[in-house]
Order: C-alpha cells, then sequence, then structure tokens
C-alpha cells in the first residue's frame, strides 16, 4: 500500500497530545470565539469535544488492508461491473476543519474476487473520519480498491456539499462539488464511464 492510500494514518501515540492538553486547546479556541469556558454550560465541553473528534477522525486508526483483507472467489462466473451508490458520508476539509458530507459511488469490475459490498461502505468511512479533500478522498479510495483486490478497473464518483463554502467565506448554500477516478478499464473506456455515470446517477 502506499503513501497516497494510506497517508496520514496511524501517527504514533507519542506524536498525539494528552486527553488534557487536548482539553486545553479547546479552552483555549473558545475564548478565541469569544465565550468563558469556565461558566457553567462550558465546563464539560472541552472533555466533550475531545471525545467527540476520537470519533470524528477515527478514520486514523484503520488501514484499507484491515477492511478488504476478506474476499471471495465463488461468484458463478459472475464478470460485471459492481456497484453500490449512494453511500453517505460526514467528513472535514483539511484547510477549515469545518465539515464536508454527501454521498458516494465506488464501482468496480472483478477479476478474481469481489469483496462484501459494507466493506466498500467501511471504505468511504475509513478516509471519511480524516481531514481531507475531496479530490484526495475520492483518489485514495480508487487506489486502496485497486490495490486490495487488483480489479479489472475501480470507477469512484464523489458528490459533496463543502460547509466552508456554505457557512462561512462565500456563503454559498447548495453548492454541489463532483469528483471522480476511474481505473483500469473504467480509465481506457468511454462506454463504461457512460455506464457508471448513468447507473449511479439515476
Ligand atoms: N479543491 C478543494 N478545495 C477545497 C476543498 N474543501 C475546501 N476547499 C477550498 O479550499 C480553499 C482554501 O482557500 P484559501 O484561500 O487558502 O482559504 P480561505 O481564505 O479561507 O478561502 P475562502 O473559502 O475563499 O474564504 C477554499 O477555496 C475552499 O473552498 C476540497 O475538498 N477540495
Ligand atoms: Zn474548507
Amino acid at each position: 500500500m502506499d503513501a497516497v492510500a494510506n497517508q496520514g494514518c496511524r501517527l504514533s501515540a507519542a506524536y498525539r497530545p494528552t486527553q488534557e492538553e487536548a482539553e486545553e486547546a479547546v479552552r483555549t479556541l473558545l475564548r478565541w470565539a469569544g465565550d468563558d469556558p469556565n461558566r457553567e454550560g462550558l465546563l464539560e465541553t472541552p472533555n466533550r469535544v475531545a471525545k467527540a473528534y476520537r470519533e470524528l477522525f477515527s478514520g486514523y486508526e484503520v488501514v484499507p488492508e484491515d477492511v478488504l483483507s476478506k474476499t471471495f472467489s465463488e461468484v458463478a462466473g459472475y464478470k460485471d461491473m459492481v456497484l453500490v451508490r449512494d453511500i453517505g458520508f460526514h467528513s472535514h476539509c483539511e484547510h477549515h476543519m469545518v465539515p464536508f458530507h454527501g454521498i458516494a459511488h465506488i464501482a468496480y469490475i472483478p477479476d478474481r474476487c469481489v469483496v462484501g459490498l459494507s466493506k466498500l461502505a467501511r471504505l468511504v468511512e475509513l478516509y471519511a473520519r480524516r481531514l481531507q479533500t475531496q479530490e484526495t478522498m475520492t483518489a485514495q479510495i480508487a487506489k486502496a480498491l485497486d490495490e486490495c483486490l487488483r480489479p479489472q478497473g475501480v470507477a469512484v464518483m464523489i458528490e459533496a456539499e463543502h460547509m466552508c463554502m456554505a457557512m462561512r467565506g462565500i456563503r454559498k448554500e447548495g453548492a454541489k462539488t463532483l469528483t471522480t477516478v476511474f481505473t483500469g478499464q473504467f480509465d481506457v473506456s468511454a462506454e463504461r464511464q457512460a455506464r457508471f455515470m448513468m447507473l449511479a446517477r439515476t
């Protein structure tokens, strides 16, 4: 597995701050926002935020091999694309640490083996629960599938709305970003790409 698919994962324990340090950082941000971390309603907030961060960014604890190592080869000769579409996700942009959310569509053309369908959704979760750009996340999902399953091709499309464009900055509610990555047979065939797009979006 190369650097792209595993970027930023499993940082050493020594690199992580302690719970107390994380809570102190939240208290600093509360003061930066203009509030008083010592008022009653905010006393437990640093602890809650630190806990929430461990959950929201739990993707750093997992690598794609953890998700994709179990495969099946008995598929009665099935060899068309397998497509799981509308996989909802929430992530955070690495520029502002503000959420972006949307749906991912993932297809692959099996070669020797297939993978459990839920594992494709788990792969989306793995990468969504890290600081991301949409382009990186799209590329990482495709690369992980290519490297773990060695299929004949992979297609990934993500449609997402970025809160850093809606809640702040340019403040454009509803703008959607579409990203696609095609590899193998999807990459060389406009017809396969069109079929993927048609199946993913109908
Ligand atoms: N390409 C890409 N850009 C993103 C993504 N998420 C957020 N951004 C953009 O990252 C850019 C960061 O731009 P900067 O000029 O460094 O930061 P900024 O001053 O906060 O930018 P504005 O949002 O325009 O106010 C912004 O244009 C965001 O819209 C993403 O997933 N992919
Ligand atoms: Zn952003």
